[in-house]
């Protein structure tokens, strides 16, 4: 990279090396023109009124990218489905949510781009539930020329490993709501649980097919799993007699539908009586009180992941563990904390 010094009248399309600075006496004194501007036909009667000329340029060598055109070259690299990026500032690209979904970063790809020299490039957490419009990735480059080389590395890896970045649509799936507790199902209480868990399945953008009521027998509630499934749900949430009391059978139910359990035991807090079990490809969520009573819990991990179609294994929900305690702040934040955000399945 070199400066070359030319006309001003001949500087529209190039770039400046260095910050042109404007004075105006009593009133102002900074830079008119950052460093690494593009100069435009309208820059060119300011810098004539500010005296200049002639003016330096950036001459870039046949192996070097500016700034600004690497930032655009990155972020379309990295973008991948239901992502958008904004214009180059100061190389930086920022890359959107172009559909609400659940956000999905390649971590490998994403570290081996950042192992490069002179760019980044920074995410939201991997699993993060997006709306349409959310920031998700910045990426820029550290100089104000960037070799070529570097870029194409970028590129490559991108090509290789896939898109960095990108957003999993929601699919409208039919589900299924058994609430068990002979409480509730003989009228000594009214269902607070069905509710809960029909809004969270609702707000994903799923239909809820229907909420049947279960006393605390595992055969009856295995008859109840089977029904909807026969009926169409290809999803099923059963609340509630998850823990240790001799009433608590939805494991045992869950067990007796046929389903094949994959992980009981969620190292999220609240979450910890968590169940997950698959009846062909059917996902049976057992899903313990907890979720009635905190407005955030391990179902808020969980649900995104399977209303994108994911088939969650029990190394996954292992994994949830790293970021998986709640901090139980008085105003919930979620999905903007830490909470579950973490859970990554480490690449050996
Ligand atoms: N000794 C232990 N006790 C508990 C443990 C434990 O490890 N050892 N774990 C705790 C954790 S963690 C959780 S979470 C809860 C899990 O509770 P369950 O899923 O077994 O919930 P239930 O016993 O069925 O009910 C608890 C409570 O909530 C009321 N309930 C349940 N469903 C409904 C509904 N649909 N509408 C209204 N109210 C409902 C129920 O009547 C009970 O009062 O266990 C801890 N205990
Ligand atoms: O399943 Mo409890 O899940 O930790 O509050």
């Amino acid at each position: 990279m070199q400066a070359q010094k030319i006309k001003v009248e001949e500087a529209v399309g190039r770039i400046l090396p260095h910050d042109v600075t404007k004075i105006v006496r009593g009133e102002f004194k900074g830079p008119a023109f950052k460093k690494g501007h593009l100069i435009t036909a309208e820059d060119i009667p300011v810098l004539l009124a500010m005296g200049k000329e002639q003016i330096y340029v950036l001459e870039l060598a046949a192996d070097e990218v500016h700034e600004d055109e690497a930032g655009v070259r990155l972020g379309r690299a990295a973008a991948g489905n239901g992502v958008t990026c904004s214009g180059p500032r100061e190389s930086r690209v920022n890359l959107f949510a172009a559909i609400t979904g659940l956000l999905k970063i390649n971590i490998p790809a994403l570290e081996k781009i950042n192992a490069l020299p002179d760019v980044i490039l920074s995410t939201l957490p991997n699993n993060t539930p997006v709306e349409k419009g959310d920031m998700l990735a910045g990426t820029k480059v550290i100089p104000l020329v960037v070799k070529e080389e570097t870029v194409a590395a970028v590129e490559r890896i991108c090509a290789a490993d896939g898109p960095v970045v990108s957003v999993q649509p929601y699919k409208q799936l039919d589900a299924g709501i058994i609430v068990t507790g002979s409480e509730v199902y003989k009228g000594r209480i009214k269902d607070a649980f069905g509710p809960v868990l029909r809004e969270k399945v609702e707000a994903l953008g799923s239909r809820v097919q229907g909420i049947k009521y279960a006393p605390d027998d595992e055969q009856e509630i295995a008859r109840l799993i089977r029904e909807l499934i026969a009926e169409g749900a290809q999803l099923v949430l059963v609340s509630g007699g998850m823990s240790v009391d001799p009433d608590d059978v939805t494991p045992r139910g869950i067990h007796l539908s046929g389903a094949k359990i994959e992980k009981y035991g969620a190292p999220v807090l609240p979450g910890a009586m968590f169940l997950l079990a698959y009846r062909g490809e059917v996902p049976v969520i057992g899903m313990p009180a907890c979720g009635m009573y905190f407005r955030t819990t391990v179902l808020d991990l969980i649900l995104p992941r399977l209303c994108t179609g994911e088939r969650l294994t029990a190394r996954e929900i292992s994994s949830l563990g790293h970021g998986g305690l709640c901090r139980s702040c008085p105003e919930c934040r979620y999905p903007r904390c830490s909470f579950g955000l973490a859970g990554v399945v480490s690449h050996e």
